[in-house]
């Protein structure tokens, strides 16, 4: 385990000290030790059933360990508030091809968080909003029901419903399950863009080991709690530079291939 809070010049986003976590009676975590630092890359694999989606819900506050600790930007998560760092892009079968809400509204409901849904939206949130639909190509989808368009889609509205607040750590749960292999070699393509260019720290559940390997390698993997974590850090000194976070969302657009 890594027990730094920095290592060179970048800081640990996700410290997760020692957690276990049951359903019930039923353990699924046991003795988990991990930590990502800034502008880490982390595939997370393992078995059906072995934990993974648990973990992530974890992270970001949806569950809780029954034992150990979660830390997001250093601060323990139950007093974790700046929750617009963290971009969320849950697995797909967590929607209901019912519900109702078009493609706006679900990619601006990535702005409230816990906080009411049904006040007006400023100019800055649309704006926001349209900034996100325009990074993923999908402005002419914004009036569409979510449940009518195709699951290529539709990842690309979770995505920019994550990206709306411009987050620092980005956490997708197996984002390309169900989608055809060019769609997916588009997807991969956007992720690497964002990592590479927009210097946001990825954590994401995937079974491509054809992925894993092209872009962490193979021998990039640490072990815990039943889960392996594939890393690619990108510690050079070069990166250790202030970069301006914002979005470009004209280039973001630009690896999109529709
Ligand atoms: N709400 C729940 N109540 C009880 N058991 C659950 C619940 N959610 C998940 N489980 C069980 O916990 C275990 C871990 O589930 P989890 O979804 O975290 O696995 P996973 O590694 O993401 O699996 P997969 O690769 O199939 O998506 C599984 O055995 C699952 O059946």
């Amino acid at each position: 385990m890594q027990t730094n809070a920095r290592f060179g010049c970048h800081q640990q986003i996700v410290t997760i000290d020692d957690i276990f976590f049951s359903y019930e009676n039923k353990p699924v975590i046991s003795g988990l030790n991990f930590s990502i630092l800034e502008r880490d890359f982390v595939g997370l694999v393992g078995s059906n059933g072995a934990g993974k989606t648990t973990l992530l819900k974890m992270i970001v506050g949806l569950l809780k360990p029954v034992r150990g600790e979660i830390r997001l930007f250093g601060q323990p998560i139950d007093q974790f508030r700046d929750w617009e760092r963290v971009g969320y892009v849950p697995q797909k079968n967590a929607l209901n091809p019912l519900f109702p809400a078009t493609v706006r509204e679900v990619v601006t409901s990535g702005l409230f968080g816990k906080k009411n849904m049904f006040r007006r939206l400023s100019k800055q949130e649309r704006s926001k909003a349209d900034d996100a639909l325009y990074a993923m190509r999908i402005e002419d989808l914004a009036d569409r029901r979510i449940g009518q368009l195709s699951g290529g889609q539709q990842q690309r509205v979770f995505l920019a419903r994550a990206l709306i607040n411009n987050p620092e750590l980005l956490i997708l749960d197996e984002p390309t399950v169900g989608i055809d292999a060019e769609t997916q070699a588009g997807f991969f393509r956007m992720i690497r863009h964002m990592h590479q260019h927009h210097h946001i720290t990825f954590i994401m559940v995937t079974h491509d080991m054809d992925m894993i390997q092209s872009y962490l390698g193979e021998d990039s993997v640490q072990k815990s709690g039943g889960l392996s974590f594939y890393v690619k850090h990108t510690h050079e000194p070069e990166n250790c530079r202030e970069t301006d976070l914002t979005h470009s969302m004209q280039q973001l657009r630009e690896t999109i291939e529709v």
